[in-house]
């Protein structure tokens, strides 16, 4: 798992840090890593050119140019504020050979050291000047400056970086923009962090969270995951929610809705009936993707949020909710419900949009119906109510296709079935699910049955790093 730190913790422990550390040790280690990082990308060649800002972020390029100037690389910086440059930095700078320049030669590399955590705003006019000239590789000292470090970001110009490096933690912002390859370089922070604000899951972790069936182990042991989607209307639907439950975990799955025959044609060895009421007993239900927003849907949600099982809500059960809060109000305040909703019916739900902070939205819906929201996109947010957060950057933009939705909410109900723990049940399925769209799409676009169909390789490959 890796975690993220908001700059106010961020800067509390470097406060912390700071005072017991030697003047100016934490800034050279840092970069040192940035030279060494840089070198590596430089790959023999030899020139670099600074863009160096008026804090500390500046003062990181400088150091850096000063460590690639003692290995003989050509390095030029431009002083964005020069009466503001790091003045230790600039000294040590130029006593290395380093050249200040008003505009960059061509260069090989371009150091980002604008600004680091205390940017606020897009790029500047004259940073954003140099920057628009640049046509170099750019290797960004903490953060690509532009981009916010708390929320990802940007209203204006901004750095598009091939590499980031930072220090000490990795920031919301490495999670939630495109920072290129991101490294860390260690400079004793750890100890004086608190946990992080947002956590991102690897494949070990997914892995390790998946439901595998043990010796012991027969269908009903492991969890029955209820489907309670589709319609006569949107009869497919049900068969994508009921196909991604069947290929996300073993045990058995239970349909109930008007898609019956449509669901029994394709899945055989899902259990299907016309009616909820008759569907027998499960340990999770998967409930609204194409259900309809009628009287009988409603019927049928309210039946799920009584069962006393925890509940994955999606599509036309949150549109419901958002009709008519009394359906909410209504439920048993100790079932766990999985809320999935686009922005779209974020809006409906909460009667506000989802802004440019999707975090802080999610955290706020999380908060308000005391359940785990998970908040599609690119990069999908899960915020569980206690305050915890978890984010998935999809690799490519493949997912965003019809049904990819009702794929994701069969795969929830399957992992809540199974017992695991909600946040991450959600966290796990948006995992597998963007590298399903992936695995499946290959470079070409695909339909929502074929990232179905892929959920287990996607399950394989996450599962084969574990030892
Ligand atoms: N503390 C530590 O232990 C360690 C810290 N480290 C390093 O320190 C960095 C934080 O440094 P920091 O706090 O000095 O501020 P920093 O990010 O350089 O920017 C401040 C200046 O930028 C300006 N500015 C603002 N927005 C802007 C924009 N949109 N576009 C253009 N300019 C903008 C703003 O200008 P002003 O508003 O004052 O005119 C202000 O003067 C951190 O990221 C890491 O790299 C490492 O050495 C490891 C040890
Ligand atoms: N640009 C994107 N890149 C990657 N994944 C995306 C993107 N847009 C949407 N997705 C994912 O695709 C799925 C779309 O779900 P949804 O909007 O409910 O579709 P539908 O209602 O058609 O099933 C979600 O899992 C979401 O996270
Ligand atoms: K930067």
């Amino acid at each position: 798992m890796r975690g993220f730190w908001s700059t106010e913790h961020v800067k509390a422990a470097e406060d912390r840090l700071l005072a017991r550390t030697p003047e100016g040790a934490l800034m050279r280690r840092a970069s040192f890593g940035v030279a060494t990082v840089a070198l590596e990308l430089l790959g023999g060649r030899r020139r670099v050119g600074l863009l160096v800002g008026a804090g500390n972020n500046g003062g990181d390029a400088l150091w850096a140019g000063y460590f690639l100037r003692r290995r003989g690389v050509a390095v030029t910086a431009v002083l964005l504020d020069p009466d503001r440059a790091h003045p230790a930095g600039l000294a040590a700078f130029r006593r290395a050979g380093g050249r200040v320049a008003s505009e960059l030669p061509e260069v090989d590399l371009v150091v980002d050291g604008v600004v680091g955590l205390s940017a606020s705003g897009p790029l500047r006019p004259a940073a954003a000047a140099h920057v628009a000239k640049v046509t170099a590789p750019v290797l960004a000292v903490d953060l690509p400056s532009g981009v916010d470090p708390d929320t990802g970001v940007t209203g204006g110009p901004f750095v598009e970086a091939h590499t980031t490096v930072t220090f000490g933690c990795r920031k919301p912002v490495h999670a939630l923009a495109d920072c290129g390859d991101v490294r860390l370089v260690d400079i004793g922070l750890q100890p004086e962090l608190p946990g992080p604000d947002l956590m991102e899951l690897e494949d070990a972790d997914v892995a390790f969270a998946w439901p595998v069936p043990g010796v012991g182990d027969d269908k009903y042991s492991q969890g029955v995951t209820g489907i309670a989607a589709g319609s006569a209307t949107y009869p497919g639907a049900a068969v994508l929610s009921t196909g991604a439950s069947v290929l996300a975990t073993s045990g058995m799955v239970r349909y109930a809705g008007q898609a019956a025959d449509a669901v029994r044609a394709r899945w055989p060895e899902s259990i299907c009936t016309g009616s909820i009421t008759d569907a027998g007993r499960v340990q999770a239900w998967s409930v609204g993707p194409g259900l309809g927003t009628g009287l009988s849907a409603e019927n049928v949600l309210r039946y799920v949020l009584d069962a006393g099982v925890p509940v994955c809500a999606d599509a036309d059960a949150i549109t419901m909710f958002a009709n008519n809060p009394d359906l909410w109000d209504a439920r048993d305040p100790d079932t766990t419900v999985v809320l999935t909703p686009h922005d779209r019916e974020y809006a409906r739900l909460m009667g506000e949009e989802v802004g440019t902070d999707r975090v802080a939205a999610a955290k706020r819906a999380a908060e308000r119906f005391n359940a785990v929201l998970l908040l599609k996109g690119n990069t999908t947010i899960v915020a569980d109510p206690g305050g915890a957060v978890a984010v998935n950057r999809s690799r490519s933009a493949w997912p965003a296709t019809a049904g990819s939705g009702d794929v994701l909410s069969g795969m929830i109900g399957s992992l809540l079935a199974a017992g695991v723990y909600p946040l991450l049940a959600a966290a796990c399925a948006a995992h597998v699910h963007a590298l399903a769209g992936e695995l499946a799409a290959d470079g070409a676009p695909i339909p929502a049955s074929s990232l179905m169909a892929a959920i287990p390789d996607a399950i394989r490959s996450v599962r084969a790093v574990t030892p």
